[in-house]
């Protein structure tokens, strides 16, 4: 099977999704298919005990969903597809079927049933063909197939359970979980098609493309018997098929006869032919358009145009007569013709997606600080303790003007933070996307509440002054704050109390969501000591700890940070956290095996960096590590730029999620995060090259780096 051809065998053909599902979308998407989404109406009311093995109860609703949505798009979107895809994904484990849980109760039992356990997950996939026929009906035709994967659960503790259950991720997905975001740390091994526990068998469904296009040409003719093919071979024969329309694949090839039940909308077995009269007088002007050229011939957008001037088609707004690949005739409403030239069509349109982008860089500022203000009035938490709140409500919660609030409300539902529900006559409810349920609530697992306050009040405020520090290389403290700032922690960020508390939140969750990647970065396990300068709240040491059951470490800080750090203990801290005080450029370090610096280095410019290196190397015997642990710039100095495929291949659970937001392509992350530290500390980023140089100069050695496709790489080096 090559890819390409059998993707591009749909070019120009009107391909319709019938699923809702975000991840099916992305699944397809991406390689490259072009197509329409029109959500199922088909509610999924089967009663799975008449079917005799839960992959016929998957593919009977993706057979429906399918076909609903081919029955309708004729009369309510007057126009008819070529190609309707549908799917249906459960999750079985002791004979039971999983669909979505209803709510966090449901997703408990769901996922206390797979902890531990293999279960497998099915996706029943339906593709329907549906052909015109002369006399306006159209034949619909039938290939379905399901793939099944086995999935194992590690043994899942009750804090384990409800920490997942609480992001919010189980609550659309079958079975309770998402493999590709947080649900992924759940996951032992998996066997089989990793995308069809996503949601779509996307290699199954690219060989059924071969087989129907690539090989069975005649299949696809109109009035050709209808076929339908099985991932089971056990499946009998219909009384309509036509053995000489089917595919040459014997696997694939037997026709089924459907075992499933009728259902109110199943005209099954002979489901996979419904003729349909249209009863609508004017036929979808997709069908009257010439298809003079195919869409590599014509631009991307041109072809994006002439797709919503189909679908358009209902709005009455203007009806595709005809195109080519340099013009598109178009009759409008009141009968006039105009004809559009796709080239200066296409011109126009780079231009404002490059003014799009402009745009955002301008706005970006506004978008932060939509983000850091909706988090300070703590909008998400509200929104999280009352789902469905109106502007009025939350306004009264948040104490704030109603006017602004629904402002506010409604940029952060622009941003994607939040989701808003229209409603007849009443104002629109606002609940919590996605995305902030997971990231922030303050009582999420992941919060970045800590982070945003610290970049509302430090960061902004210095950033405002990006030209001075930039003119003068220094930071900005005294111009953003009225003080001058010659040691930046004690006079900084630890001159008031609140100060103090907001900077170790910040660190604080940063490091629960980096801890985890950077302390299984390496094998750590001939190390019995560990020694974190600069530790702070001791948020990476617990996850060193966890994940090493040999090491103790010690968390070593200033005396004001370690006072408080009581704070952030968490509720089952180990007792191989032990903290120390003290000031890392004065005072004896504690003796240890492996010493971590995590985010450290890049306070400092490369003078007080000797000198701490300096010291640990002091401290050090031969065999001893140092783990350094920050963002590591590509040597060109333009950013971390890692293959999202590396990404991909690790499938870390929740790091893939953020691996792909972060490394697709060059991303500026590391470079701006150089200016924040011009800004802030006057310290800076650094490429492996230089830590490796730097290191080398104080006897570290044996260097090895891993990029934990986290926000943090680390780098390990051992004393020579
Ligand atoms: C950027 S934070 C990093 C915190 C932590 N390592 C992490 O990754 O989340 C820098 C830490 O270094 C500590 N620190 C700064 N100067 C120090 C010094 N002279 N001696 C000991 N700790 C110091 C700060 O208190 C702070 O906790």
């Amino acid at each position: 099977m090559v890819l390409n051809p059998v993707i591009s065998k749909l070019t120009g053909k009107l391909v319709v999704l019938a699923s809702a599902s975000p991840r099916r979308l992305e699944i397809l998407t991406n390689v490259g298919l072009r197509f329409e989404v029109v959500p199922s109406w088909f509610k999924e009311t089967l009663d799975k005990s008449l079917f005799k093995a839960p992959q016929e109860y998957a593919v009977e609703t993706a057979k429906q969903k399918a076909l609903e949505v081919a029955k309708r798009m004729p009369f309510k979107h007057l126009k008819t597809p070529d190609i309707v895809i549908g799917a249906d994904t459960i999750v079985t484990v002791d004979g039971l079927i999983l669909e979505k849980p209803v709510d966090k109760h449901d997703a408990y039992k769901m996922l206390s049933r797979l902890s531990g356990k293999e279960h497998s997950v099915f996706t029943g996939v339906a593709i329907v063909l549906c052909h015109d026929k002369e006399n306006e009906e159209i034949d619909y035709q039938m290939i379905d197939f399901y793939e099944e994967t086995k999935v194992k659960f590690a043994d899942l503790s009750e804090d384990m359970l409800w920490e997942y259950i609480n992001s919010g991720e189980p609550m659309d997905k079958a079975g309770g979980y998402g493999i590709q975001a947080l649900g992924g740390m759940l996951v032992e091994y998996v066997h089989g098609d990793f995308l069809n526990v996503v949601g779509f068998p996307l290699n199954h469904f690219c060989k059924q493309l071969d087989l129907i296009y690539n090989r069975t040409p005649a299949s696809l003719d109109q009035g050709s018997a209808p076929v339908s093919l099985s991932h089971d071979r056990t499946e009998t024969t219909a009384p309509h098929a036509n053995p000489a329309t089917e595919p040459s694949h014997s696997a694939s090839s037997a026709v089924k006869q459907s075992s499933s039940p009728p259902s109110p909308t199943s005209s099954s077995p002979a489901a996979s032919q419904v003729h349909h009269k249209q009863s609508s007088p004017s036929a979808s002007p997709v069908h009257k358009v010439k298809r003079k050229v195919s869409e590599n011939e014509m631009g991307e957008s041109s072809w994006t145009l002439v797709n919503s001037l189909s679908k358009h088609a209902d709005g009455r707004q203007a009806e595709l007569q005809e195109f080519d690949d340099s013009t598109l005739s178009l009759k409008t409403n009141r009968g006039h013709l105009m004809e559009l030239n796709l080239m200066e069509h296409e011109d126009s349109v780079h231009i404002r997606e490059d003014l799009l982008r402009m745009t955002e860089l301008m706005d970006g500022f506004k978008a932060s600080k939509a983000l850091f203000t909706a988090s300070k009035m703590r909008v998400f938490d509200v929104l999280h303790s009352r789902p469905g709140l109106d502007a009025t409500q939350v306004a009264h919660e948040i104490k704030a003007s109603v006017k602004g609030t629904e402002c506010l409300l409604e940029a952060c539902v622009s941003l994607g933070l939040l989701e808003s529900k229209e409603r007849k006559y009443q104002k629109p409810m606002y609940e919590n996307s996605d995305l902030a349920r997971r990231f922030l609530r303050s009582d999420a697992p992941l919060s970045l509440q800590g982070y945003i306050q610290h970049c509302n009040e430090l960061v902004w405020p210095l950033f405002s002054h990006l030209e001075s520090a930039v003119r003068e290389g220094t930071n900005q403290y005294e111009k953003a704050f009225g003080r001058k700032s010659d040691d930046l922690f004690q006079d900084a960020y630890y001159s008031r109390h609140e100060v103090k508390l907001r900077f170790m939140k910040a660190m604080h969750s940063m490091a629960k969501i980096t801890g985890k990647a950077v302390a299984t970065a390496f094998d750590l396990s001939s190390f019995k000591t560990a020694c974190d300068l600069g530790g702070c709240t001791g948020a990476m040491a617990y996850e060193f700890t966890k994940a090493h059951p040999g090491l103790s470490v010690t968390v070593f800080d200033l005396p004001g940070v370690v006072d408080m750090c009581g704070h952030f203990r968490p509720r089952d801290a180990d007792n191989r956290v032990s903290f120390v005080t003290g000031d890392f450029f004065k005072d004896e370090l504690p003796k240890a095996d492996l010493y971590i610096l995590a985010r450290i280095l890049h306070d400092w410019p490369d003078e007080k960096v000797h000198t701490l290196l300096s010291k640990i190397s002091d401290a050090c015997t031969p065999g001893c590590g140092l783990l350094v642990s920050e963002i590591f710039l590509d040597e060109d100095r333009r950013g971390p730029c890692r293959g999202l495929l590396q990404a991909l291949s690790m499938s870390q659970g929740g790091a893939v999620l953020v691996a792909e937001i972060m490394l697709d392509g060059r991303t500026p992350y590391a470079a701006l995060q150089s200016l924040n530290m011009l800004a802030q500390t006057e310290g800076m980023e650094r490429t492996e090259s230089q830590y490796t140089n730097l290191l080398s100069k104080h006897g570290f050695g044996h260097v090895r780096v891993v990029h934990t496709m986290n926000f943090l790489d680390a780098l390990i080096a051992i004393k020579i």
